[in-house]
């Protein structure tokens, strides 16, 4: 029997059918702490659907309390994995749902993160593993976040291991990978070349540079998307924000099918978060 369910998700993924994708991951407040200023969470949703983000990725008890209404077309990514900023090891991400739960909530898709060179890196892979089966089951798009982060990485911004780290996921059955930009940035297309499976690239620029210009010179190494997080939650407009990342990732104003990126942005900034910003280096 012809399995539709992945297929059926995935196009869920990109606003505009033209499969690239911008992601706004909010998993933050398991890992770092809150993401808005008290009561401003629903505000920031509004914000990120009404700037054109194609998706966001919470956590399962976050994802509850998200109605038809607030998310529109944007899709709904469930995080499987946490580990906190309090940990001894940070980088020991483990499994906090799973993909039954995912399809309960509504979800178009599932993440699980993976970071490789780490003390626990064996056990989420294994992780990684029997997500894949249970989404390859249930017809449940995989993202595999897999960077190189732990004790024995040297570079995580190396080109050939990013292109390893891609393989990993591939392998293991992720249909999206998500993962750090190589550097110098124009040695991403090499990275890209490798993978079989499309790539996101994670975060905004590592030197906190222009973040429209990196997104630009991303897309341009044939990424297939961008996730940004703090950068957007953490911005005094994020619907403009995300509104112009939009269209870097889709390409212009418009979308394949014609749908506005930036139109349905609010002209009035809204208020600035300066919550978030206290917390220096994260570990979503
Ligand atoms: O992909 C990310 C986390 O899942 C990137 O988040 P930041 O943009 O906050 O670094």
């Amino acid at each position: 029997m012809m399995k539709t369910g992945k297929p059926l998700r995935l196009r869920r993924l990109s606003l505009t059918g033209d499969d690239r994708h911008l992601l706004i991951p909010l998993d933050h407040s398991v890992s770092d702490g809150p993401v808005t200023a008290p009561g401003q969470w629903e505000e920031l949703l509004r914000a990120l659907v009404a700037g054109g983000a194609d998706g966001i990725i919470v956590h399962k008890g976050r994802a509850r309390a998200l109605g038809p209404e607030l998310l529109k077309g944007c899709a709904l990514v469930v995080h499987l994995s946490a580990s906190t900023a309090c940990s001894l090891d940070v980088d020991a991400k483990v499994l906090v749902g799973d993909v039954e739960e995912a399809v309960a909530l509504g979800a178009d898709a599932v993440s699980v993160h993976v970071n490789i060179g780490s003390d626990t890196e064996g056990r989420q892979l294994a992780d990684l593993g029997a997500v894949a089966r249970s989404c390859d089951r249930w017809g449940m798009p995989l993202i595999a976040m897999v960077y190189p982060r732990g004790p024995r990485i040297e570079n995580p911004h190396d080109p050939a291991l990013l292109a390893h780290i891609v393989n990993v996921a591939a392998d293991l059955g992720a249909d999206m990978v998500k993962t750090s930009v190589a550097l110098p940035l124009d040695r991403m297309a090499e990275v890209v070349a490798h993978s079989p499976i499309p790539v996101l690239a994670a975060g905004g620029p590592p030197d906190g540079s222009d973040l429209i210009e990196y997104g630009t010179a991303v897309m341009a190494s044939g990424c297939r998307g961008l996730a940004v997080g703090r950068r957007v939650f953490s911005s005094p407009s994020p619907a403009a924000l995300v509104s112009r990342l939009a269209a870097v990732v889709h390409g212009g104003d418009r979308g394949a099918d014609g749908i506005s990126m930036t139109s349905h942005a609010p002209s009035t900034p809204n208020t600035p978060n300066t919550h978030y910003s206290t917390i220096v280096a994260g570990v979503a």
